[in-house]
């Protein structure tokens, strides 16, 4: 034994507890539902901010803030996934998902937030080692120190391609979608760099909600007396909600004499009801409408003109959602499960017919965060031959004189105009009628006929709808 005296030892940090955030903590799990069940955000959230409430502690900008955390970084993760990649030795894949996710929430904190950046750093580091451990939790820590160094436009300029050299993948890193959905919404958009940034930037941000007051049920004034309501831009019944607000509180809306419904598909069901259409006007069918958001407006519209509505969906399940819409509407209407391509009606029956096929919703990518990252252009594949055989049985459905509307969410060439002609080519005695002069008011509705609306120009989703008249 050597009786040289020993350094004094540093005395070893205390064992401190990870404190437990709740609103990061839901975050986290709201995120990993997203990715390892392929959950919908606006479906697995609402529950875990409920049970947080419940078990007290918990208020309404806890759930705000949860609620912005997990949106945001869904939507922003493109850009965050640049980022973090830059910030690693490895490559993203060879990232466990969980701790990929606990750092796309501390990379969003720190650059699309305005949480201080210490907060944001030990707030994520306090998470880590929660979730994942404290070995992780350094990893965590290291990762978002690098990031914490710049801001966001200071790392877009470090990770984008220059626009430049790639416009395309420029602009999908720096606005976070898909360069295949950049591409996509671009050709559809036409125009130069501008137009499509201020549609990215309006993918990106939180849509109002927006109100509508069904014909004969509910007014508009009733739900102008909400706080923070303010006129809808077009539709006569739309009220929007400027600070979100909790629909489901407001009485109508509880009652179903007004729903939540976006101003464009207000503006599709509104156009269609004021086609032309020679003759008589007392049968209109509704060929896919669940979970009848559409149907409810269009059976008010049909009651005050004393047309009767048939309502078609082919999930049993969401034909019980139109029924549920439907309910306690002023006129007569009938709900169907049947399958629109092979209907049990008869061929001709009906004056107005709405087709609101299923697609790959990219022009609704506001109120659903990680739909872009879902998608795959093989999709479109998919849903060709059933948008192709919806419309087609909705064009035999009406008769001659009567008028088809072909609607989509979304603003994809190859699920509109690619549809609707090659279904002219079909009917030889079906023209198309200009949709624009039934939207009055709406400004910027391109070069007809067929209407295509847009986030970043008319605040509404990019709904598109083609209206269609049998003429033999
Ligand atoms: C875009 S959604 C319609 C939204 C609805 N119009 C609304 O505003 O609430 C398309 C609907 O078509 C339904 N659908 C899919 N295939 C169908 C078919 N062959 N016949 C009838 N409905 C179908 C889907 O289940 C889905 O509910």
């Amino acid at each position: 034994m050597s009786d040289q005296p020993r350094r004094p030892r540093r005395p070893a940090k205390p064992y401190r507890r990870p404190q437990k955030d709740p609103v990061r903590v839901i975050a986290f799990e709201a995120l990993r539902a997203v990715d390892e069940r392929d959950a919908y955000a606006n479906l697995v959230l609402p529950p875990l901010l409920r049970k947080a409430r419940e078990g007290g502690g918990f208020d309404a900008r806890d759930a705000a803030l949860a609620t912005e955390l997990v949106y945001g970084t869904l939507r922003r993760q493109g850009t965050y996934d640049a980022v973090i990649a830059a910030c690693v030795d490895r490559p993203l894949r060879e990232v466990d998902p969980p701790v990929l996710d606990v750092l796309s929430l501390g990379a969003h904190q720190l650059l699309g937030t305005r949480i201080p950046t210490h907060a944001a750093v030990s707030a994520s580091v306090e998470l880590a080692r929660v979730v994942l451990g404290d070995g992780r939790a350094k990893f965590v820590n290291a990762v978002l120190r690098k990031i914490a160094q710049d801001d966001l436009d200071g790392w877009l300029e470090r990770v984008a391609p220059p626009y430049d050299e790639d416009p395309e993948d420029h602009l999908a890193v720096v606005h976070s979608h898909p360069r295949w959905v950049v591409s996509a919404l671009w050709d559809s958009l036409g125009g130069g760099r501008a137009g499509i940034e201020d549609l990215l930037r309006a993918d990106n941000e939180r849509p109002e909600v927006t109100l509508v007051a069904r014909p004969g049920r509910a007014t508009t004034a009733e739900l102008l007396d909400e706080e923070a309501a303010v006129p809808g831009r077009w539709s006569p019944y739309a009220v929007r909600l400027a600070e979100g607000g909790e629909p489901g509180a407001i009485t109508a809306v509880a009652e179903g004499r007004a729903g939540v419904q976006d101003e464009g598909s207000q503006l599709v069901a509104l156009a269609l009801a004021a086609a032309p259409v020679e003759g008589r006007d007392r049968m209109w069918l509704d060929a896919c409408a669940g979970p009848g958001g559409k149907a409810a407006l269009l059976g008010a519209l049909a009651a005050e003109r004393g047309a009767v509505l048939l309502a078609a969906e082919k999930q049993p399940h969401r034909a019980a959602l139109v029924a549920k819409a439907l309910a306690g509407s002023p006129g007569p209407y009938q709900v169907v499960a049947a399958d629109g391509t092979r209907p049990p009606w008869r061929p001709g029956s009906f004056d107005r017919v709405l087709v609101d096929v299923p697609c790959t919703g990219l022009g609704a990518l506001r109120r659903r965060p990680e739909a872009r990252w879902r998608r795959r252009p093989a999709d479109l594949d998919g849903f060709a031959p059933l948008q192709r055989g919806l419309l087609r049985t909705a064009l035999e459905s009406v008769r001659v004189g009567g008028v088809v509307g072909y609607a989509t969410c979304s603003p994809h060439l190859a699920e509109t105009r690619a549809v609707v002609a090659d279904l002219l080519k079909q009917f030889p005695d079906a023209d198309l009628l200009d949709a624009r002069p039934l939207l009055p008011g709406v400004p910027d509705l391109g070069d007809g006929p067929d209407v295509q609306l847009w986030p970043h120009v008319h605040g509404t989703d990019a709904m598109y709808l083609a209206l269609i008249r049998r003429t033999g």
